[in-house]
């Protein structure tokens, strides 16, 4: 069964939210770009998702991608980035935005935790006064050393 209706529009996410914060239901929020996906995005997801009831992702669009990664980048477009995320059992929904951060996004989810790998510093997370002060939490969660979408891609350059 297709798992494509979880990839929502900003305006279908909010009846959905509106729904989950009625009930006290928790929601996580994580965004990233998620090129080229590999087991470092899904051991942090699985972890994010274990942090609350519903795990929304945001992910960037092609174009905003290719303004934060170089013009060389996306190699997977938001067809297939989205679609890749939304087949994951535990994620509940995927939002593409177009900005260069998720700001707007999380503004408008205001989710009860915002989450990204270790990688960054809780303070230099994007949306992190939003959600702080609306009385939620800003984590991040372990790295999975070797692992990252450009590492990937130069090892793929490197076979001849
Ligand atoms: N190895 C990893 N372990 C845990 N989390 C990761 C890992 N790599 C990326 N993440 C997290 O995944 C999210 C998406 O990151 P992103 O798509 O930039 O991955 P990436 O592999 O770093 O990509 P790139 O190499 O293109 O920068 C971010 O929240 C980031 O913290
Ligand atoms: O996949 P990335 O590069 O981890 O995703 C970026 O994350 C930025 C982050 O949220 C900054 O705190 C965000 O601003 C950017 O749009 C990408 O989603």
């Amino acid at each position: 069964m297709s798992t494509s209706h979880k990839i929502l529009t900003t305006g279908e996410a909010d009846q959905l939210i509106r729904q989950w914060k009625g009930d006290h239901e928790k929601i996580v929020f994580t965004n990233g770009c998620f090129d080229i996906m590999h087991v470092g995005h899904l051991d942090y997801l699985e972890a994010a998702r274990q942090l609350g009831d519903h795990l929304i992702i945001g992910v960037n669009t092609d174009d905003s991608v290719r303004r934060l990664k170089g013009s060389n980048r996306p190699i997977n477009d938001a067809y297939s980035r989205t679609r890749l995320l939304a087949s994951l059992e535990f994620v509940d929904a995927v939002i593409l935005f177009d900005e260069d951060t998720p700001y707007d996004l999380i503004k408008r989810v205001k989710p009860d935790i915002l989450v990204k790998g270790d990688d960054y510093l809780t303070e230099n997370i994007v949306g992190a006064d939003i959600v702080i002060a609306a009385g939620g939490e800003v984590k991040t969660l372990p790295f999975t050393e070797g692992y990252s979408s450009t590492s990937i891609i130069e090892r793929i350059r490197t076979i001849n």
